[in-house]
């Protein structure tokens, strides 16, 4: 049989997973892109990248500028973004589209990121019926015609575009199991952890794993991304080519960290997790316990305050800022999440970057306070996060842009993969817990590259 292998089991124990199942799932269910949409066209070239929104899609590819700055800090990335973007803008040739920016910006934010203004960007819509923000709050309570009728239709961007409806969980049971890969050093990291912040060393602290996977033949991104899309119409599927020989960071991040259209200012924070159910009446009642968990709650303020905080110096005025009080819940084909939908209107003159580099890393991905809980991950992580938990998007020259967290996601490289995946750790939490759901985690991606077997 063909099939992925787990290279890191500790146990022995291989995952094998079909490869050739997404491939058969897209052509059995008409969803491939049609003949001569852009993306069907084998690699764009150099500097790929993919950035799919719920309802807008965009592929850039070549270097026409790349971004290089002294210090990576907000103010001088803004700075530098904005001469860059006008030296572009008035290079350009008539007719030609507004230069962009686009990349991905490390976990740590001081380190240098990938970002270039391409030599080539077209936007298209993703595909109507699963717009906008609302439509991805709990969708438990609507009539669901279930995934296997929804009507996948293929969207311009060359992506299918998944159904309307999408409230069952892909596939809950088969990937959470994840037979054979138990990570014991994880769930010890976790156990260390817990004590830390018993002693008061932090109050939580963001602790992810990997999970290395090899295809027998490189692998078929453009299938793995159609299969993500169907499998989360409302996630940003992106998938962007890395400088050097690093690979492809390919994913579904379900969190927005911010988007800016003409100084007004939306963000997404996810925080608190339970995994879903095939069940409905199960998946219903893990949803109205995860809206009540002490835990859960707890764990999801500390990243609204945190952004309260930032985003109160980017307004002109407190009632510009919208923090709701309570969250609500947020589902993912495999996940329930909670989920706070903020606004607010940013003083004149103050651009995505700004606030990008301001806010990241939330408590979400990091913990808190932050300078401890980055303290616990570079003491109790074995692995470079690189660009997970770091962020991808665009920015234009007016400050407009919008950044997803790298979440749900992996680097792919030939036939090779390193998926990646975290969970937030306060008191309370338990190594099985958190382990449990780093491994539904990973079924995002998981579950787009095959099905465990
Ligand atoms: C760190 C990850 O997810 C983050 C952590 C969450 C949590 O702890 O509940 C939820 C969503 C994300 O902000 C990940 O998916 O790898």
């Amino acid at each position: 049989m063909t099939g992925f292998t787990v290279l890191d089991d500790p146990t022995g124990t291989a995952v094998v997973l079909d490869t050739a199942h997404a491939r058969r799932r897209s052509r059995a269910t008409g969803t491939t892109a049609p003949a001569g949409a852009p993306d069907d066209d084998a690699p764009l070239g150099h500097a790929e990248f993919r950035l799919a929104s719920p309802d807008v899609g965009l592929v850039a590819h070549g270097v026409r500028e790349r971004l290089d700055v002294p210090s990576w800090d907000g103010p001088t990335v803004a700075a530098a973004a904005r001469d860059l973007l006008a030296r572009a803008a008035s290079a350009r040739w008539a007719g030609e589209p507004a230069p962009i920016l686009v990349g991905t910006i490390p976990f740590d934010s001081s380190r240098p990121a990938h970002l270039v203004v391409p030599a080539h960007q077209s936007w298209r819509p993703v595909g109507a019926g699963h717009g906008d923000q609302s439509d991805r709050r709990d969708q438990s309570h609507q009539d669901d015609p279930g995934p296997s009728s929804t009507v996948p239709a293929p969207a311009a961007d060359g992506e299918p575009a998944a159904g309307p409806v999408r409230s069952a969980p892909t596939d809950p049971a088969g990937p959470t199991a994840l037979p054979g890969r138990d990570d014991v050093v994880f769930r010890a990291a976790v156990g260390r952890a817990v004590s830390q912040l018993e002693d008061g060393v932090a109050e939580k602290v963001v602790l992810a794993r990997t999970l290395d996977v090899s295809a027998p033949g490189p692998l078929d991104r453009r299938a793995v991304r159609a299969a993500m899309r169907r499998a989360n119409p409302d996630a940003y599927v992106f998938d962007v080519e890395l400088p050097g020989d690093q690979g492809h960071l390919v994913g579904a991040s379900p969190e927005l960290l911010v988007s800016v259209r003409d100084g007004v200012l939306h963000s997404h924070p996810l925080a608190g997790s339970a995994p879903r159910s095939a069940d409905p009446e199960e998946d219903r009642a893990t949803a109205q316990r995860l809206l009540t968990s002490e835990k859960d709650l707890r764990e999801h303020a500390f990243v609204t305050d945190a952004i309260r905080e930032v985003l109160r110096t980017y307004v002109a005025h407190e009632d510009d800022l919208d923090v709701p009080a309570t969250p609500e819940l947020v589902a993912t084909s495999h996940l329930w999440h909670l989920g706070t939908p903020i606004s607010a209107r940013l003083k004149p003159g103050v651009s995505v970057l700004d606030v990008v580099y301001a806010l990241h890393p939330t408590p979400a991905v990091c913990g808190h306070p932050q300078a401890a809980a980055r303290e616990l991950i570079g003491s109790l992580e074995p692995f470079d996060r690189g660009f997970y938990t770091g962020l991808v998007g665009w920015a234009d020259q007016a400050g407009n842009g919008e950044w997803a967290i790298v979440l749900r996601c992996g680097v792919v490289r030939g036939a090779d993969v390193r998926l990646f995946a975290g969970a937030g750790v306060v008191v309370g939490s338990t190594p099985e817990g958190e382990h449990a759901e780093t491994a539904v985690k990973f079924s995002t991606l998981l579950s787009a590259l095959g099905s465990v077997s």
